[in-house]
């Protein structure tokens, strides 16, 4: 289900008399605010659309417009607000969406429609009641109760509006988010022997039987089914590993060695060590078993067999495996470019860029390609030219610092001015609070880590790794369930370095978002929400195995 997130900014200010869409609250225009609200749950945001089929229709005319602009471009339903609504309670435009056609008693113009209703609505509009009401009851659409919604009619309205609030995901849900907003990458065949720690994209089929061949799996003599009851048998030439030989005829035994083909006729292979040989004869005392030692044609694979499925890693072991099985190559994702900028005036006049050469490895050890850029200074224009660099060329682009709420923290300004939708800023977690994710309309993810060292890794483990299962076409990290010895109470999910052993899991000492001496001794996350021992644990690193 592909949604477009609209928000209607027509109307004509009758009581507000400029430009509503641009009035100020909180030092960012109100369209941005509204923006914010449903940009989480939408795969893409528009604002500007004409009115269909004029203006002047009021709403309904910019959710005609709206339904058509998205009908066009290939998605399913809109998700459509109004500039003058700053904030939403967050459980409401999932309700819409689940309910769709749906919209909000309390701010009609709030609502998830399906580009379906686009014709209808555009004839509803030729008739004389042209009200919400009118047009939900004409599509037989659900009106979702919430509290009391705020919207913005007049100068006055904007100081006295309470700040609004930011809606920040769970830890959990911000992970879901991400997955939503990230496609993988496109595909490529290489050769097998280039593709160690690259990741297939369609299922692997062996092309040659393996073995290729009925084959001895020991040193032995082979025999025919006849003579395996017993007998006195001449000792022919030895058969080596690569040697094509002729039928073997009964009363004639064999030397053969480990990997060579069993010549026709062949039923046994009698182990050296427990032939009888005198001379040029072999005794067979004491009956001997038909199909002993003998590897099958085809056993363990034969052309055509699936014998690796989509979205797996190749690792040595695979590699030889897949080489025996007759593959020369591969189908696989793109390797990932993945940009990263840190930023602060701080770094490089004294504070030591941690974050750069950590998260710069963290993914080198994936495979990626890692583009580590030297520090961007504060400054909205440095980095959103920086971010714009990056996106030139790179699949995921990565920055450190100036997330949170400081004077010179520029990363969600400078997100929007590539033109990126953000996702969440903000994640009711610890440490990693101030972590921003968003996607360009082309569809490059953005994520923006907090300064602090253990909150960008945090941010990057979890965030950028789920990213980058996306972008490979990976499926989602699942932890471990865990019991933890302490009960956190501050409401939201706590992110906690541990090493993992039997019973109750204790977070090690020095937990603080910029100590990192633990780091040297952790091997796992602990992820725990609030008032429960209950909790997932994760490997420090994720392999992505
Ligand atoms: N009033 C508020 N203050 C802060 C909030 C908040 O919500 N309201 N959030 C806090 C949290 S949580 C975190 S985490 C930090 C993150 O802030 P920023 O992302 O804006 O990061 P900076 O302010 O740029 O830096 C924070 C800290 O990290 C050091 N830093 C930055 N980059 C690097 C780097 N590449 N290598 C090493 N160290 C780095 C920087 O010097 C600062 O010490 O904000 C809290 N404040
Ligand atoms: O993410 Mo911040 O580290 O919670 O201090």
């Amino acid at each position: 289900m592909k949604r477009l997130g609209v928000v209607l900014a027509g109307g004509r200010s009758s009581r507000f008399g400029s430009d509503k869409a641009r009035a100020m609250l909180e030092d960012r225009p109100l369209i941005d605010h509204a923006r914010d609200t449903i940009a989480p749950f939408v795969d893409a945001m528009a604002t500007d659309i004409p009115d269909h089929p004029a203006p002047g229709l009021g709403p309904l005319g910019g959710l005609c417009g709206a339904l058509r602009h998205a009908k066009a471009r290939g998605f399913d339903a809109v998700v459509v607000t109004a500039c003058d609504i700053p904030q939403l309670p967050s459980d409401v435009v999932p309700k819409l969406i689940d309910a769709a056609p749906a919209f909000l008693l309390e701010a009609p113009v709030v609502g998830c429609w399906p580009v379906g209703l686009a014709d209808q609505l555009e004839a509803f509009l030729g008739g004389e009641d042209r009200s919400m009401h009118a047009w939900a009851r004409a599509c037989a659409a659900t009106g979702i109760a919430s509290d009391p919604i705020r919207n913005i009619n007049r100068p006055s309205d904007l100081t006295s509006a309470p700040k609004p609030k930011p809606n920040r995901p769970a830890f959990f849900e911000a992970i879901a988010a991400v997955e939503h907003h990230v496609a993988a990458l496109p595909i490529e065949t290489i050769a097998l022997t280039d593709a160690l720690g690259r990741v297939t994209s369609a299922p692997v089929q062996a092309r040659l039987f393996h073995p290729a061949a009925d084959m001895s799996a020991m040193d032995g003599f082979v025999l025919t089914a006849a003579d395996c009851a017993g007998g006195d048998l001449a000792i022919g030439d030895p058969i080596f590993a690569g040697d094509v030989s002729a039928p073997l005829p009964p009363g004639t035994a064999r030397p053969i060695m480990t990997g060579a083909i069993i010549p026709a006729g062949g039923a046994t292979v009698l182990i050296k060590e427990r032939a009888t040989v005198d001379g040029d004869r072999l005794h067979i005392t004491e009956p001997v078993a038909t199909n002993m030692n003998i590897r099958r044609k085809g056993e363990d694979a034969a052309p055509g067999d699936e014998v690796l499925g989509p979205g797996r890693t190749i690792s040595a072991p695979m590699l030889g495996a897949l080489v025996a099985y007759g593959v020369e190559t591969i189908d696989v994702r793109r390797r990932p470019r993945i940009a990263i900028i840190p930023t602060g005036d701080e770094l490089g006049s004294g504070i030591i860029d941690v974050n750069g050469p950590m998260i710069a490895a963290l993914f080198a050890e994936t495979g990626a390609a890692v583009t580590l850029s030297a520090p961007v200074p504060d400054s909205r224009e440095a980095i959103a030219g920086a971010i714009a660099a990056a996106l030139a060329t790179a699949d995921f682009v990565i920055t450190t610092g100036g997330a949170s709420a400081g004077e010179r923290d520029h990363i969600p300004d400078a997100v929007r001015d590539v033109g990126a939708a953000i996702h969440f800023h903000g994640v009711r977690m610890r440490p990693g609070k101030p972590v921003l994710f968003a996607t360009t309309p082309g569809g490059v993810p953005i994520l923006g880590l907090p300064g602090n060292p253990v909150a960008a890794l945090v941010g990057c483990r979890f965030f950028g790794m789920a990213t980058l299962r996306r972008l490979l076409g990976l499926p989602s990290e699942a932890g471990r369930a865990v019991t933890s010895a302490v009960l956190p109470t501050n409401g939201v999910a706590n992110v906690t370095r541990v090493v993992a052993g039997d019973g109750p899991i204790s977070p090690l000492p020095g937990d603080r978002p910029h100590m990192m001496r633990s780091l040297l001794t952790a091997d796992h996350w602990m992820v725990q929400l609030s008032d429960t021992e209950q909790a997932t644990l994760f490997p420090l690193i994720d392999r992505l195995g």
